[in-house]
């Protein structure tokens, strides 16, 4: 009503005082942030500039004074509209205007801000860089000199991290994740998704990558976090969490075609062989995608793929840093959802605010393909089993087909019976490893044997009760170990053994010490220095849930 009324008014005053009026008035909206109105507002301003400035052109003499202020005020009247949209999430609409106005004045300091901050919000680094760069020019931006360096050394910063994937969360970790967890670059490593004698299709590796380094880090699409363990502890809590996670996700899907393309991408659960194999630059945010249209995805497809690819940030697989509350997160991170689970798996995931930082646990072969565990695979196959089952796959890697097969033998059955009856855990870790021996197997094949029984020697190794006992019967701790991490890579249990031996033995001994970093480095990945590390490696033995 206030925008026709507007209008009618400004019908009868000539086209200048018209603009004039649409002009403040716009820009009080603006100020007052009503921007949908503020939009309409400029809508009106720019059709009516474009028409005197068509007029104008007309002129068989044009007032090269009077066209000039014409164009600046198109210009500016783009610029402000284009904040409008950008602070209602249309960024491609404000993008266009940005383009608009830049045609006009090419190193305009507000458009330019405006463009960079979306450019960067979109995660396109280079791209931002350039338009903050250019802002310099604009002496117009003297004053806002501050704001602009700020944006400058953001960009640039991001722009290093996701072109050379090293991150460094140190500081945040050495001020005790005092503040709001860090803002980072999206990342891309030496990945590609390809189809995967797993299932449907599988991230692999392009080239060689060692245990530590990243492999990718992205921003949830959605996430939503509750506090779990309170009085609402139940079923109820989780729900009401499930439905504000999907209705998240809803509106993010019809804010953004992009994100919409990216969703429909994920498996739904069925049917994993005939599904595309997207090409990598489809996940690159600063490759400009043709905004191919789509129908809408159907809510029962979005439910499946939810359903089918949400993290749970504490799940087992996962480490939480900075958390310290019961938070308990469920979000859908894209890239990583095309990672397949192994029971030996070389990859782990590390979750930092609502970044999920992927990074190899132990040293990945170029064309291996990258695996991380969905449930916990430091237990037997028939646990194991069940818990793939939950997942509505049955897992078929290289552990689960040897342990099939050796799990006929009756003496392995007596073991896992004994110990979940309370045997004594020296005794059925001995006859483990001497079982293994008489078998002759191998020292992978001995690895998920002792992965799958890990728990008694765990209790085994953090006893000298037990070790008194069993020490020289039994394979060093350190052995068991190596062989261990080698097969299915770095634990936070496995950690805590390592570090508790090390305290043992007065935090002394090169070996040891290494040991403890590289089982660290498994875990954590290559995102913190040598000191960050040591203050990780105390909070991972300090933690109680294991
Ligand atoms: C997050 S998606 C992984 C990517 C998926 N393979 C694709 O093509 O998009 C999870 C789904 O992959 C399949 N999957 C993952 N790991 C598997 C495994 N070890 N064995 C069999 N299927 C698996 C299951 O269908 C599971 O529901």
């Amino acid at each position: 009503m206030r925008e026709e009324g507007l209008q009618q008014e400004s019908e009868m005053y000539p086209a200048e005082e018209q603009m004039q009026l649409l002009r403040s008035k716009a820009t009080e909206l603006l100020l007052r942030e009503e921007w949908k109105e503020s939009i309409q507002l400029y809508s009106q301003l720019i059709d009516l500039c474009q028409d005197q400035i068509s007029k104008t052109q007309q002129d068989s003499n044009p007032n090269p004074y009077h066209l000039s202020k014409l164009h600046k005020s198109l210009c500016v009247a783009f610029s402000n509209r284009a904040e409008a949209q950008s602070r209602l999430q249309d960024f491609t609409e404000a993008l266009k205007d940005c383009d608009q106005a830049l045609q006009i004045e090419a190193t305009h300091f507000k458009t330019l801000l405006c463009k960079g901050k979306i450019l960067l919000s979109l995660n396109r680094y280079s791209n931002a860089l350039d338009c903050f760069k250019a802002a310099l020019f604009d002496p117009q931006g003297n004053g806002n000199l501050e704001i602009l360096n700020g944006y400058l050394e953001k960009c640039k910063k991001f722009e290093f991290q996701s072109r050379t994937g090293s991150f460094d969360l140190s500081d945040w970790v050495l001020n005790g994740f005092r503040g709001k967890p860090p803002e980072l670059a999206e990342y891309i490593g030496p990945v590609q998704v390809k189809r995967s004698e797993i299932s449907g299709r599988g991230l692999f590796a392009t080239k060689n990558i060692d245990a530590g380094t990243l492999v990718l880090v992205t921003k949830a699409i959605a996430i939503e976090r509750g506090i779990l363990g309170g009085q609402d502890t139940g079923e109820n809590a989780q729900l009401v969490m499930w439905k504000n996670f999907i209705d998240k996700v809803t509106e993010t899907v019809t804010k953004c075609q992009r994100t919409q393309l990216l969703i429909d991408m994920l498996s739904a659960g069925d049917n994993e062989e005939g599904l595309e194999v997207p090409d990598m630059n489809f996940f690159r945010p600063e490759i400009e995608k043709n905004g191919c249209s789509r129908e809408k995805l159907d809510m029962d497809k979005m439910l499946s793929i939810l359903d089918v690819n949400s993290l749970v940030e504490e799940a087992v697989s996962a480490k939480v840093l900075g958390k310290n509350s019961d938070f308990y997160g469920v979000g859908l991170w894209i890239l990583a959802s095309f990672i397949n689970h192994s029971c030996i798996p070389n990859a782990r995931r590390l979750h930092v605010g609502d970044y999920v930082i992927v990074h190899a646990s132990r040293d990945i072969k170029a064309g291996e393909e990258i695996t991380f565990i969905y449930f916990d695979t430091f237990s037997p196959l028939d646990k194991r089993e069940e818990m793939s089952k939950s997942w509505g796959f049955n897992c078929k890697c290289r552990r689960c087909k040897f342990e099939e097969a050796v799990c006929s033998k009756q003496e392995l059955r007596e073991i896992e019976i004994g110990l979940e009856k309370g045997v004594d855990v020296g005794g059925a870790v001995y006859r483990l490893e001497e079982g293994m021996r008489r078998w002759a197997m191998r020292g992978k094949d001995k690895g998920y044997l002792r992965a799958s029984f890990w728990t008694a020697y765990s209790e085994v190794y953090g006893s000298d009760r037990l070790m008194k006992r069993w020490g020289r019967r039994i394979p060093a701790m350190e052995a068991v170990v190596d062989s261990v991490v080698e097969v299915v890579g770095s634990d936070e249990r496995v950690l805590k053994v390592v570090v508790e031996r090390l305290k043992q033995n007065g935090g002394v001994g090169v070996v040891e010490f290494e040991r403890a970093m590289k089982v660290g480095r498994g875990i954590y990945g290559k995102v913190v220095k040598k000191q960050a590390m040591r203050t990780l490696l105390e909070l991972g033995i300090n933690d109680q849930s294991y």
